[in-house]
C-alpha cells in the first residue's frame, strides 16, 4: 500500500492500479492514467477488453475492488454513493452505443433534462438545448418524440444532452457503434469540435482506431490491461507522476 497523494494539477482524472472484477470476471487487472484537462482521450480496444469497465470506474458508477480513482485533486474511489451520485449529476455526462431518451418527452426536452434538473430557468434551458440540437443537425426533430425519430437522430440528441450540461468530463463509451459509416465521423467530429470549443474533457472509449483520429491521446487496452505502454502496468504509485 502507499498513501494517498494528490495527481499532478493537468490532471483532471487519474486511475492508479485499478483492478475491478464486476460479477466476478477480472475485466480490469492494473490499470492506471492520468487524463489532462481539456484532453481528448481515446480508449481503444477490442470487445471485452475492459473499456466500459474503466469508463465506468472513472465516472464513478462502479467502486474498484482496488486502487484509487482521483477527479480534480480529490479520490472519487472512496465517496459515499450519494456523493458519487452528486458529481456525476454536477460534473459528469455520459454517452452510451445506445440513445437513452426519455421517452415521453420531446427531443428539446431530452436535451434539456440535465439544466432543468438543476434548476436551471425554462427558457434558458431550452435555448441551450435548442443550440445544441443545431449543432448537431437535429434541430427540426425539437418537438418529436424519441420513437418518432431513426436512432442516428436518436444518438445526436443524447450528445446535445450530454454537451448541453456543461459537464467538466464527457464519458463517450461507443458512441457511434449503431450509426452508419457517414454519421459516425460526422458525430464524432461534432462531438470533439464541441467538446474542445467548450474546454470539456473527453474519455472517448472504441473499437475503432479512427476514433484515435479525433483524439489528443489513445490508451490501448487488451485483456483489462494497458497494451500501449509501460506505463500502463501496475505500476502503483509511478503512475502519480505520469499523464497517459
Ligand atoms: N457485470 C459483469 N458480469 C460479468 N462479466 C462482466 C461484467 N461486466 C463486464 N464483464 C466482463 O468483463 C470484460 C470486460 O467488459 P467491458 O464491457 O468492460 O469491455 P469492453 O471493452 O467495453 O467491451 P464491449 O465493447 O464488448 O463492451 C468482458 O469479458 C465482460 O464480459
Amino acid at each position: 500500500m502507499y498513501a494517498m497523494v494528490a495527481p499532478p494539477d493537468n490532471d483532471v482524472l487519474q486511475a492508479r492500479s485499478l483492478h475491478c472484477s464486476p460479477g466476478g470476471f477480472p475485466a480490469l487487472t492494473g490499470v492506471s492514467l492520468g487524463v489532462r484537462e481539456g484532453d481528448i482521450l481515446a480508449v481503444l480496444g477490442p470487445r471485452g477488453s475492459g473499456k466500459t469497465t474503466l469508463l465506468r470506474c472513472l465516472s464513478g458508477q462502479q467502486v474498484p475492488h482496488e486502487g484509487e480513482v482521483w477527479f480534480d485533486g480529490h479520490p472519487i474511489h472512496t465517496l459515499s454513493a450519494a456523493r458519487r451520485e452528486r458529481l456525476r449529476a454536477d460534473s459528469f455526462a455520459w454517452v452510451g452505443a445506445e440513445p437513452s431518451l426519455v421517452p415521453e418527452l420531446s427531443g428539446w426536452e431530452n436535451a434539456a433534462l440535465p439544466l432543468l434538473l438543476r434548476g436551471t430557468p425554462h427558457r434558458a434551458a431550452r435555448a441551450a438545448a435548442m443550440d445544441w440540437l443545431e449543432r448537431l443537425d437535429v434541430a427540426d426533430c425539437a418537438r418529436a418524440r424519441p420513437d418518432r425519430m431513426p436512432r442516428d437522430q436518436r444518438q445526436r440528441i443524447a450528445v446535445a444532452r450530454a454537451l448541453a450540461a456543461a459537464p467538466t468530463v464527457l464519458f463517450a463509451d461507443e458512441p457511434t457503434a449503431a450509426l452508419h459509416a457517414g454519421d459516425r465521423t460526422h458525430v464524432l467530429r461534432t462531438l470533439t469540435t464541441a467538446a474542445r470549443s467548450h474546454h470539456i474533457t473527453v474519455v472517448l472509449a472504441s473499437v475503432d482506431e479512427e476514433a484515435a483520429e479525433f483524439a489528443d491521446r489513445a490508451v490501448r487496452l487488451v485483456d483489462g490491461r494497458r497494451a500501449d505502454s509501460a506505463t500502463g502496468s501496475d505500476e502503483g504509485q509511478e503512475a502519480c507522476s505520469l499523464s497517459v
